[in-house]
């Protein structure tokens, strides 16, 4: 997709990703939201936490589930053709979705106009929406019409034929929000105000947008090769091998910086799984590729010869030297006391 056909506040092209969408709740009680990934005990605390937090558990409502919807190869129908269609335009031409487009073509915003023109993924209509007759084979339906008894009608035929849907203009028609999005490369974050904000959702996501590790993309997208030939190498699904797999790769995660990671090139990667992998500890990158230099503050440099601390002994050791201020903290006091006297 060419860089000039985006919108000046639209984030960059790229060639795949999912949809980033949160169900839609018309009336929001407020719940900040919680998001659990397995297997981090950062996570689980941080459940814990939450829990904690929340008075009760029916406390655990008015939010909406944060998904990231897998479209490759699925149909999803677009009625419209204006400014807010192009951007459903992009979101669901970036998840790899096949787009009917209908909408007549003296209403077309011009960036919907050079999508049409630039990709064979779009199979456009120039007419209005004609009924179910348009929904056979559909997967989505997304609308962005300025015509808000049609747009209900749409809703409703898509509700009765369980198809999920998005209204633009009327949230209470929406099986799902679109939010404010970040992508970089595989890295997809959607900012979502459940409804109550959408311009602050823009605003919000351009402060994350800033705040981001460089290279975030590529460190990813390296992890996600590694993970693939540890995979090859250390082939099977869950068991042991899964856990030492997944042990493994916290460790090279928490243990190189995000720049480091976006270094691995296919040799290096090698390297990393015979010296790392194989003899079961984490090498530095200076280990995995002696000519590269590390950032100045690494965290594999920091936590000295190779392999990272373990979660699990990390705790004793600051207990121990917690234990250890506080014991001298008291023999400081119990000595000033003692000279008082
Ligand atoms: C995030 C973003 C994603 C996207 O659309 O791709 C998005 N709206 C964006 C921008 C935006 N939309 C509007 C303004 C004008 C200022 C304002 O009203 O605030 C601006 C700001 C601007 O244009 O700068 C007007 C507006 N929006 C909705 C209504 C109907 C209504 O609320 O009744 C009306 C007319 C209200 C009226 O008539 O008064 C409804 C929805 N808009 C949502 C998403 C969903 C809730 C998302 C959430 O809150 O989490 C939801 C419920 C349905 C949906 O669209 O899925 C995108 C920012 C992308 C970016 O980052 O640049
Ligand atoms: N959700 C959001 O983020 C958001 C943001 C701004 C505006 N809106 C709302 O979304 C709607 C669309 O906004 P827009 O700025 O894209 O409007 P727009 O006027 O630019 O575009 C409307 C498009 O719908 C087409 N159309 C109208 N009736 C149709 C039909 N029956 N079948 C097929 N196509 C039809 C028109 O030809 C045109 O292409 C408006 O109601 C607007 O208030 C939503």
């Amino acid at each position: 997709m060419p860089v000039e056909m985006r919108k000046a506040t639209a984030d960059p092209p790229r060639p795949s990703g999912t949809l980033s969408v949160g169900g839609g709740l018309e009336q929001p009680r407020g719940y900040p939201g919680l998001s659990i990934s397995s297997f981090s005990p950062v996570t689980n605390s941080q459940l814990y936490s939450t829990l904690c937090m929340a008075s009760n558990i029916s406390a655990l409502s008015g939010g909406s589930l944060l998904l990231a919807w897998q479209l490759k190869d699925k149909h999803v129908l677009i009625v419209g053709g204006g400014d807010v269609a192009s951007g459903r335009i992009e979101s669901v031409l970036v998840a790899d979705a096949k787009i009917t487009l209908i909408s007549p073509r003296a209403g077309l915003h011009s960036l919907t106009k050079r999508f049409i023109e630039a990709t064979d993924r779009i199979t456009y209509h120039d007419r209005v929406f004609n009924g179910a007759e348009d929904l056979g084979g559909i997967d989505m339906v997304l609308t962005a019409i300025d015509d808000v008894e049609k747009s209900r009608e749409i809703c409703a035929l898509c509700r009765s034929l369980k198809i999920p849907v998005n209204v633009a203009d009327i949230p209470s028609s929406c099986d799902f929000y679109f939010g404010s999005q970040v992508r970089d490369g595989p890295l997809q974050i959607m900012v979502s105000t459940n409804g109550q904000s959408p311009k602050l959702a823009n605003i919000i996501r351009r402060k994350i947008e800033e705040s981001l590790p460089e290279h975030a993309g590529e460190g990813i997208e390296k992890v996600g090769i590694l993970r693939s030939k540890l995979k090859e190498r250390a082939p099977g699904v869950g068991g042991e091998v899964g856990k030492r797999r997944m042990r493994w790769m916290i460790d090279v995660c928490n243990s190189w910086e995000m720049e480091e990671l976006a270094l691995l090139d296919d040799e290096m990667m090698v390297k990393l799984l015979d010296d790392g992998w194989e003899k079961n500890r984490v090498p530095k990158l200076t280990e995995v590729a002696p000519h590269a230099r590390g950032t100045a503050a690494s965290k594999s440099d920091l936590q000295g010869q190779g392999s990272p601390l373990p979660f699990a002994m990390s705790i004793p050791l600051m207990y121990g030297v917690i234990t250890g201020l506080v014991f001298t903290a008291g023999l400081v006091t119990g000595s000033v006391r003692s000279t008082r006297h």
